[in-house]
């Protein structure tokens, strides 16, 4: 098994080129709806993965016909007996989760396969790239279910990406998206004529071809400016990561390969 391959009871994860990795929720027969140990798997494979040196780029998907279906309602049933602390517990460890996968160093890619629903919606969200096959459909469930779109980052991430008025529509009414939707929307980068994985995995090839530590600093920074409060501390963060790359071996190589007319071969340090 790879260094980057790993098989969990509800995900799997595949190094299918040189530092890309598929991770497939694996729960097909219940629409890879999520379960507390989806959850603790979520997050260790996202630092575990993070360890990893050579990993580039993150895909990640659904088995079968749905991404995620969000919490395992099948589940639900047990959640009363838990009192406020309990249920609490249970919420934080699984923002823990998404948390974890969008920290991710390098860039997450969302292959939406199938329906996104409640915590999957979430879940993709934390993606920095979606990327929908013909059957993708979001569905912000929560309040069909009883529960509030503030969920799993859902409230922050939806109204940064596709603004507060949809959001607004799409949190109140818990209606269904559609994949040509979506891509109106923003919510996908676009929709792939057959599998979203194997677009995904195309778009993967074309960042891993880039300097690493420029990618993941990008990331960092694109990320990081959407929490900073104004353009000073953007500035602020950006001259520092970019003073960092400046002394790494791959810039001088990328500097080379332009002068030399041939792609540059980066060694991610
Ligand atoms: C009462 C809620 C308790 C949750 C509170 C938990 C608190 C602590 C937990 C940690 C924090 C996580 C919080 C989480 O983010 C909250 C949520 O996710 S809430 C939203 C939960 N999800 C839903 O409400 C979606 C329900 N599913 C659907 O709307 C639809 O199935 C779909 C996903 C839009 C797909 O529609 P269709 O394509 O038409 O498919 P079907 O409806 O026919 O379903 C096919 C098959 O899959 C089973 N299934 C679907 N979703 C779930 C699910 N979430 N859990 C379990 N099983 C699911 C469905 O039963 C069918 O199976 P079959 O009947 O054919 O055997």
């Amino acid at each position: 098994m790879k260094a980057l391959d790993r098989q969990m009871e509800t995900l799997l994860a595949e190094e299918v080129k040189p530092g890309i990795v598929v991770v497939t929720l694996n729960r097909p027969d219940r629409y890879n709806a999520m379960t507390n140990a989806m959850f603790v798997e979520l997050e260790q494979l996202a630092w575990d993965l993070g360890a990893e040196d050579d990993l580039r780029v993150v895909i990640l998907t659904g088995a079968g016909k749905a991404f995620c279906s969000g919490y395992d309602l099948a589940d639900a049933d047990e959640l009363p007996n838990l009192g406020a602390l309990g249920m609490l517990d249970q919420q934080e460890r699984a923002a823990r989760a998404l948390a974890a996968i969008r920290s991710v160093r390098v860039p997450v890619i969302a292959a939406v396969n199938g329906a996104a629903a409640g915590g999957g919606f979430s879940l993709s969200l934390a993606a920095d790239i979606r990327i929908g096959g013909p059957a993708a459909k979001f569905n912000a469930a929560f309040v069909r279910i009883g529960l509030s779109a503030g969920d799993l980052g859902t409230s922050w991430l939806l109204t940064r990406l596709i603004g507060p008025a949809k959001t607004s529509e799409i949190c109140f009414t818990g209606r269904i998206v559609e994949a040509s939707e979506a891509e109106e929307l923003g919510l996908v980068n676009w929709v792939a004529d057959d599998d979203p994985v194997a677009d995904a995995l195309a778009l993967a090839e074309q960042i891993v071809a880039n300097s690493p530590g420029g990618v993941q600093l990008s990331k960092r920074a694109l990320q990081a400016n959407l929490e900073v409060g104004s353009y000073a501390a953007a500035l602020e963060l950006e001259n520092r990561g970019q003073a960092l790359l400046t002394r790494s071996t791959d810039m001088p190589e990328a500097l080379a390969a332009f002068k030399e007319k041939r792609p540059p071969v980066f060694q991610g340090n």
